[in-house]
């Protein structure tokens, strides 16, 4: 039996450069993972199946299936698991939970079968199961471009607190990146600033904004009251990814605690890790 832990992330912002033609979009995003984790349980079996905690995914939709297929059809390997996912990510909450479980599996069955997929093909299987598996064969803090394959994992990462809140909406990514407009395009020449604030959490987050973030928060009344509240009380509040969970560096007071539960909001307290 081996138990591995799968971690969140967040975007310290996220800005969209252009749309391909293949409807993907061009981004510049500051990946970054955090304490916050899944847990998964992998049993050597004479099956393949893989269940989680959560009744929002469907056994038979789960990424983590997927990759155990796509391991096979690059190495004639057909991995024999019984995998449990322990959810304690939320899903569909811009956190990458979903991806993260992919990356975690993958890496595991690689090395499980002695490495039959070179670092190069595992990056580039990962690509295939989603534009934000392959930041999860690292992790870290890492910044990405292209669909947000194209990847620079950065030497130093954070350790601040941080908290999320999550308004208990699932957001599909396809939606909120199909309403991207050409206005709502970033110059990558305008955001180069960030480049020099990478090591300084307090600067960095003067700086950064999320346009999917916006979308977002026009979109989902229930995600603009989270930001809101969180404004007027003072934070400084950003959507993580394509949302739906909000998150604020640093701890929350009381008054946070409070108002969470009054709402009926999920506030996860973690860390950047
Ligand atoms: C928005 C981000 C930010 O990190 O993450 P989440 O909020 O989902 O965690 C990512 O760009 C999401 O990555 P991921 O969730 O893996 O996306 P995928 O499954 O590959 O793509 C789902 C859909 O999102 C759109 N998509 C995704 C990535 C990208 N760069 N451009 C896109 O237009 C496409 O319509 C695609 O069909
Ligand atoms: N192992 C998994 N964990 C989470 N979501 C999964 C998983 N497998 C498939 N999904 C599906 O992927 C979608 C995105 O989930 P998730 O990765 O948690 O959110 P996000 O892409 O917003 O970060 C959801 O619709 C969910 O049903």
């Amino acid at each position: 039996m081996y138990k591995l832990e799968s971690p969140a992330k967040i975007n310290l912002g996220l800005w969209v450069l252009g749309k391909r033609p293949d409807g993907y979009h061009e981004i510049f995003t500051i990946f970054h993972t955090i304490s916050l984790h899944d847990r998964i349980t992998i049993k050597p079996s004479y099956t393949q199946k893989v269940e989680t905690s959560s009744p929002l995914i469907k056994s038979e939709e789960n990424i983590v299936l997927k990759t155990l297929q796509k391991f096979e059809e690059w190495t004639g390997i057909k991995p024999e698991f019984e995998i449990f996912i322990e959810k304690n990510i939320p899903v569909g909450a811009g956190l990458g939970g979903g991806s993260s479980n992919a990356a975690t599996v993958l890496k595991f069955v690689n090395e499980f079968y002695n490495s039959p997929l070179s670092e190069d093909e595992l990056f580039t299987l990962a690509t295939q199961l989603g534009a934000d598996v392959p930041f999860f064969l690292k992790g870290g803090m890492a910044l990405g471009e292209g669909i947000g394959e194209k990847l620079k994992f950065l030497e130093k990462s954070f350790s601040e607190d941080i908290f999320i809140i999550y308004p208990n909406i699932q957001i599909k990514t396809s939606e909120v990146y199909s309403k991207i407009t050409p206005e709502m395009l970033t110059k990558k020449e305008d955001i180069h600033i960030i480049d020099s604030l990478l090591d300084d959490i307090e600067k960095l987050m003067e700086y950064i904004e999320n346009t999917l973030g916006k979308i977002v928060e026009e979109s989902y009344p229930q995600v603009k009251e989270v930001l809101n509240t969180l404004r007027f009380m003072g934070y400084k509040p950003v959507v993580s990814g394509s949302g739906s969970s909000v998150f604020v560096v640093g701890t929350p007071t009381e008054k946070v605690e409070k108002i969470c539960q009054f709402k009926g909001w999920k506030l996860i307290k973690t860390a950047l890790k």
